[in-house]
């Protein structure tokens, strides 16, 4: 049997909901052997993010040379990354390794609207991590943030997603939870065509860690060999069952049900 390895490089949500927790639980879910690199520690809940202490570029270098000098990465995955300077270190390392199947993530602002990424990093981004990236997998704030246009429909979106492949990225996904309406769309682009993925919006509260989730699926999958238009469906579906068996707990915007997807696959085996 092969084992299929995914890495996760982000921050820890002690909270569980979101980060490097969603990303490992997630990973398990689905098959592929998870590993972490932590750019920094949040103190964390389903009310907010109480407190950030980023890691120094060292220890973010040392632990990913411990995974690339040893186990390997068929698929790696950045989410929150904090600093520009975190931001290089990872870029060389990626480069380092010559691991291909990036998935960045941009993470930029929790729910609760504290800070993942300081202002001046968005720059670091577009220059040295979104050339490597086979994924990205912004929100509409995000991808409106690193284009520096305004997105308030479809079309606008669609620009945005071109925009986004001519800055070196080879798929992009601007997911649509942030949008408006009934139906939330999630569009994929690979530089030819346009994917819509649709779904009914489910009315609820408890999507802290929605976006973590998702790009985690979409990394476990691509690990596997899938191709990112079949990941990208799988992640979809991961999500889905995720926020539809919503766990209710903590006082605030509660995690998702990472196991959801799993369950309802053996209760249809
Ligand atoms: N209310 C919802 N109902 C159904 N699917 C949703 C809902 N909210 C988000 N999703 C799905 O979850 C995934 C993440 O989308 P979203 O746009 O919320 O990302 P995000 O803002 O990065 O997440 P986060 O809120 O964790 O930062 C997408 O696939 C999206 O379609
Ligand atoms: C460590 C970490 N990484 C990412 C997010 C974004 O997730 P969300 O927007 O769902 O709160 C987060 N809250 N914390």
């Amino acid at each position: 049997m092969t084992t299929y390895k995914a890495l996760t490089i982000a921050g820890s949500d002690s909270g569980g909901g979101a980060g490097i927790q969603a990303d490992l639980k997630t990973f398990q879910e689905l098959k592929a052997y998870g590993m972490s690199a932590i750019t920094a520690v949040t103190a964390q809940n389903t009310l907010g993010v109480q407190d950030v202490y980023p890691m120094s570029v060292a220890a973010v270098e040392a632990q990913i040379d411990s995974i690339g000098a040893d186990l390997g990465a068929d698929a790696v995955k950045t989410g929150m990354l904090f600093s520009s300077e975190i931001i290089e270190a990872v870029a060389n390392k990626i480069k380092q390794y010559k691991w291909e199947r990036i998935v960045v993530d941009p993470v930029m602002i929790a729910k609760g609207g504290a800070s993942l990424l300081q202002q001046q990093a968005v720059q670091a981004l577009k220059d040295h991590l979104l050339p490597l990236a086979m994924v990205i997998t912004p929100n509409i704030p995000e991808a409106e943030v690193l284009t520096d246009m305004s997105i308030s429909n479809l079309d606008e979106r669609m620009e945005a997603a071109k925009k986004l492949h001519k800055m070196g990225v080879q798929h992009v996904v601007i997911k649509g939870g942030h949008g408006e309406g009934e139906d939330l769309v999630d569009l994929l682009y690979d530089g030819q065509e346009f994917l819509y993925i649709t779904s009914k919006r489910i009315h609820t509260k408890n999507t802290h860690g929605t976006g973590c989730t998702f790009a985690a699926a979409l990394t476990a999958q691509l690990a596997k060999g899938s191709s990112v238009r079949q990941a990208v469906v799988v992640a979809k579906d991961f999500i889905q069952a995720a926020i539809e068996e919503d766990l209710k707990i903590g006082n605030g915007h509660g995690p998702t049900n990472h196991w959801a997807y799993h369950h309802r696959q053996k209760e249809n085996a």
